[in-house]
């Protein structure tokens, strides 16, 4: 009777059972992150919603999601024994999780501020007010002075402490629906100009996730900064390193105003790329500390005054 039992179907699938179930727990927990993500919260200093939503506890949950689809290259130190920093090259497939997270990240934190909406597919909404006063030199420094204030000075990767101008060319800011903010040449520039670097002058690196989280509350305190905290949510980009940490870039000028194109078919619209300069170390641009290794923008084709950069993201 016993053996029979032992025997019956159900014990010989309880192995199945229990993988079906691990797999089950294991998929809803991507989608309670997401869904908490989603869901938003409305205390910033909700430190399990915050962490919830935020790029660095998600490293594990990115680990599972890639490997096979992503190429790190090396790390480097620098010659004065500064700390390591990284360059970084991740493939398509990784890139779209990647960005669904920061986006998920992003939009959390956007609705505690009760920032202006901007739709799913990432078009800045009607709202005349949203997103359209042109930030100044101001704007830069507040965010530099937010930085150095919270930034544990170990874990500073920001050498300036105010805005740099690392424009080569002569640019303007202008603010056009729907895609909001952009930056536009002032003047003819020819193909294979180089027109923007980022550098540790112009480039904050946060490596952690108290030290995005201070400097995000900083912003909010001071009501003349508060709005900031919205923009500062949609300038961000998150890079992977070598040793398979993720941290957040953040440049502080007009290079985070930058727009890209809708559409496949609207892709030879993009008239500046990234370039690495990692070949040419007697460029006086060349900054071997800098953030995403290879943000150095050159154009494309001849680029007439008052056209709008673009570039692919
Ligand atoms: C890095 S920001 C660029 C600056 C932004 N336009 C601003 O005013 O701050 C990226 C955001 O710009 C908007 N954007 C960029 N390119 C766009 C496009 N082609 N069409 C519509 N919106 C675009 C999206 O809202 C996107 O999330």
């Amino acid at each position: 009777m016993l053996s029979g039992l032992t025997s019956t179907p159900l014990v010989r699938k309880l192995p199945s059972i229990f993988f079906l179930t691990a797999g089950v727990f294991h998929v809803y927990q991507h989608f309670a992150f997401l869904l908490q993500a989603a869901s938003g919260g409305n205390d910033l200093l909700s430190i399990e919603t915050y962490a919830a939503t935020d790029p660095y506890v998600t490293n594990s949950l990115l680990r599972n999601m890639e490997n096979k689809n992503l190429t790190s290259k090396n790390t480097r130190h620098t010659s004065i024994g500064e700390p390591k920093r990284h360059r970084v090259s991740v493939k398509d497939k990784f890139r779209s999780k990647r960005l669904a997270l920061d986006e998920a990240w992003g939009d959390s934190i956007s609705r505690m501020l009760g920032c202006p909406d901007v739709s799913d597919d990432g078009i800045i909404s009607d709202d005349p007010n949203a997103y359209n006063y042109i930030p100044t030199i101001e704007t830069w420094n507040a965010l530099y002075r937010a930085y150095h204030a919270t930034v544990d000075p170990d874990n500073k990767f920001l050498t300036a402490t105010e805005y740099q101008n690392s424009w080569k060319v002569p640019i303007e800011v202008k603010y056009r629906r729907p895609e909001g903010r952009g930056v536009y040449a002032k003047e003819f520039i020819p193909k294979g100009t180089l027109v923007w670097s980022s550098t540790s002058r112009n480039t904050a690196i946060f490596e952690s996730s108290h030290d995005r989280r201070e400097f995000i509350k900083y912003l909010i305190e001071d009501p003349k900064t508060r709005h900031l905290a919205c923009d500062a949510q949609m300038w961000f980009d998150v890079i992977r390193s070598s040793d398979k940490t993720f941290y957040i870039c953040q440049t502080f000028d007009e290079a985070v105003l930058l727009n890209t194109v809708s559409g496949e078919k609207s892709h030879d619209q993009i008239n500046i790329e990234p370039q690495s300069m990692s070949l040419s170390t007697d460029n006086p641009d060349y900054d071997e500390n800098d953030c995403y290794g290879n943000d150095h923008y050159f154009t494309l084709r001849d680029i007439q005054a008052g056209e709008q950069f673009r570039i692919k993201y």
